[in-house]
C-alpha cells in the first residue's frame, strides 16, 4: 500500500513541483495538483487567509514562491511535510474528517497534516518557511560550489543545523532542559533529517548541547493536553512518535551519534538505527520504562536483543538498568568511548576523514545493509508506537509522570 500511495503522492506532487498546473495557481501557494494520477481529487487550491500569516508573512509568501523555483524535485516526503506545514500555519490543527482508506492521496495528505498535532501556527508556519529555505540551499549548492565555510542551514527553535566539511551536524539545543525533546523539537529534528538527507553532505551527525546528550521525551508533552482529550493526544503523540523514528529508519546517509553526556529515554533507543555511536566516557545510557509506566520504542524492542543479547536487552528497557559508556560499548550499544578530555577532537578529526570517502559508496553501502530490515523495523516501530498510545493512558504512566513534576523524582 505505501508504495502505492508513494506513487501516487510522486506524481500527484510532480506536476505542483513542475508547476504544469501554475496557471491553476491561487497567489500565492502552488497548487498541489493530482497530474497524471489516476486517482482523480480536486486540484487543491491552498488560499492564505492574511490574519494567518502574522508578522512573517512576506517570509511565508517568499517561500509559498521558492517552492515554485526549485530545481529539484524534494521528494514526496518533503512535499506532503510543506503540505502538512501550510495547513497548519494557515488553519491550525486538522480540523477535517479522515479520508476514506481508499481515497490514497488525500489520506496521506490528511494524515501528514494530522500528525502535527497542537503545532501552534506561527511555528508551523516558521518550520515552513525553514523548510523551504533548506531545500532552495541545497538545490542552489548542486548548482554553484559554496566555500567550505561553516554554513548555517535552516534557522529552527530547539536545534541548530550547520554543515561543514562533507559533514552536517544536528545539535539539540535545550541545555537548560538537559535536551528533552518537546513536541517541536521532535518535528524539527524530523525537519532537519529531511533537509540533511537532500544536502549535499556526506556524513550526518547527531549531538547535544550542554552537559547532556538528552534526557528524552519531554514530560511537559503530557501536560498540554487539547480540547479533544486524553485519548485524541496519546493518538497524535503516538502518530508523531512513528514518524519521528521512521525518520531514523528511512535516513538515506551515513547516520553518527556523537553522544556528549548521558542520554535518557528516546535518545537511548533510536541509537539501535545509527550507523556509528562515539560516547565520551561521561556518556550514561538509561531507558527507564517500567519506571514511568511506558514500554520501549525506537524499534529497541528489536535491535537491542539483536545487538545486545536478550537478557542485557531486558535488563535496560524491562529493569531499566543505567549503563556506563564502558558497559553501552561492551554490549555493541556503542561503537567506541572516547575520554571526554579529547572526545570532541578526536571524533571530529575521525568523521572530517571519513566525510572524504566516496559519498555515493558510503550511500549505497549503507543501504545494502539497513534494506535487508528496513520494513520489519518499520512494523516494529508502528507495534511499540501503537502499545504506547495505550500505555500512555494508563494510571501508572500518568502517576509516574506527576510524580517527576510533583517531586521532582529524578530518574
Ligand atoms: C511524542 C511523544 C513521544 C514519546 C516517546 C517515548 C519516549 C520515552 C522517553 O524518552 S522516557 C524518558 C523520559 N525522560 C525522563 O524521564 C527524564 C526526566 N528527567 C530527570 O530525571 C532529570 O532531569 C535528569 C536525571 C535527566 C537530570 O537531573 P539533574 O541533572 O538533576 O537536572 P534537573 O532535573 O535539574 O534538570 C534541569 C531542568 O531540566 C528539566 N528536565 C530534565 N529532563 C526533563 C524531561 N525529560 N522532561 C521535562 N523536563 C526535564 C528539569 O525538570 C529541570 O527543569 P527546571 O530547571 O527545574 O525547570
Amino acid at each position: 500500500m505505501a508504495g502505492v500511495v508513494g506513487r501516487l503522492i510522486r506524481c500527484w506532487c510532480r506536476r505542483a513541483v513542475a508547476g504544469r498546473s501554475r496557471s491553476a495557481l491561487p497567489s500565492g501557494h502552488p497548487a498541489l495538483h493530482p497530474g497524471c494520477c489516476s486517482l482523480k481529487v480536486p486540484a487543491l487550491q491552498l488560499h492564505v487567509s492574511k490574519t494567518a500569516m502574522g508578522a512573517s508573512q512576506k517570509d511565508f509568501e517568499n517561500a509559498m514562491n521558492q517552492v515554485k523555483l526549485l530545481k529539484e524535485d524534494p521528494g514526496n516526503e518533503v512535499k506532503l511535510k510543506l503540505y502538512a506545514l501550510y495547513k497548519q500555519a494557515t488553519e491550525g490543527p486538522c480540523n477535517t474528517p479522515k479520508p476514506g482508506v481508499f481515497d490514497l492521496i488525500n489520506k496521506a495528505k490528511w494524515e501528514a497534516w494530522n500528525a502535527l498535532g497542537s503545532l501552534p501556527k506561527e511555528t508551523a508556519r516558521q518550520n515552513y518557511v525553514d523548510l523551504v529555505s533548506g531545500l532552495s540551499s541545497s538545490s542552489d549548492s548542486s548548482s554553484q560550489a559554496k566555500p567550505e565555510a561553516d554554513r548555517k542551514q535552516a534557522e529552527y527553535e530547539t536545534v541548530v543545523m550547520t554543515s561543514e566539511d562533507g559533514i552536517t551536524k544536528i545539535m539539540l539545543n535545550r541545555p537548560a532542559k538537559k535536551n528533552a525533546l518537546t513536541e517541536q523539537m521532535y518535528q524539527e529534528i524530523m525537519l532537519a533529517l529531511e533537509a540533511a538527507s537532500k544536502d549535499d553532505s556526506t556524513i550526518t551527525v547527531l549531538t547535544g548541547n550542554g552537559d547532556y546528550y538528552s534526557s528524552g521525551n519531554d514530560l511537559t508533552n503530557f501536560t498540554n493536553i487539547p480540547p479533544e482529550g486524553v485519548e485524541a493526544k496519546a493518538k497524535n503523540s503516538a502518530i508523531l512518535l512513528r514518524n519521528f523514528v521512521g525518520s531514523f529508519i528511512d535516513f538515506p546517509k551515513p547516520l553518527v551519534a556523537v553522544v556528549n553526556g548521558p542520554a535518557v529515554g528516546i535518545s537511548v533507543t533510536v541509537l539501535g538505527l545509527f550507523d556509528l555511536v562515539y560516547a565520551t566516557d561521561r556518556a550514561t545510557f538509561h531507558t527507564p520504562f517500567s519506571h514511568l509506566g511506558q514500554t520501549p520504542e525506537g524499534c529497541s524492542s528489536y535491535t537491542f536483543p539483536k545487538i545486545m543479547g536478550p537478557a542485557k536487552a531486558a535488563e535496560m528497557l524491562i529493569f531499566g538498568k543505567k549503563l556506563t559508556a564502558g558497559e553501552a560499548y561492551a554490549q555493541g550499544l556503542v561503537t567506541e568511548v572516547f575520554p571526554d578530555s579529547t572526545f570532541q577532537k578526536e571524533v571530529w578529526t575521525r568523521l572530517k576523514a571519513y566525510s572524504k570517502l566516496p559519498q555515493n559508496a558510503l550511500r549505497i553501502s549503507k543501504q545494502i545493509i539497513r534494506s535487508q530490515e528496513k520494513e520489519k523495523l518499520h512494523a516494529v516501530n508502528a507495534k511499540e508506537s501503537s502499545i504506547l498510545q495505550e500505555r500512555w493512558l494508563s494510571s501508572e504512566c500518568m502517576n509516574a509522570i506527576m510524580n517527576f513534576f510533583s517531586q521532582k523524582a529524578k530518574l
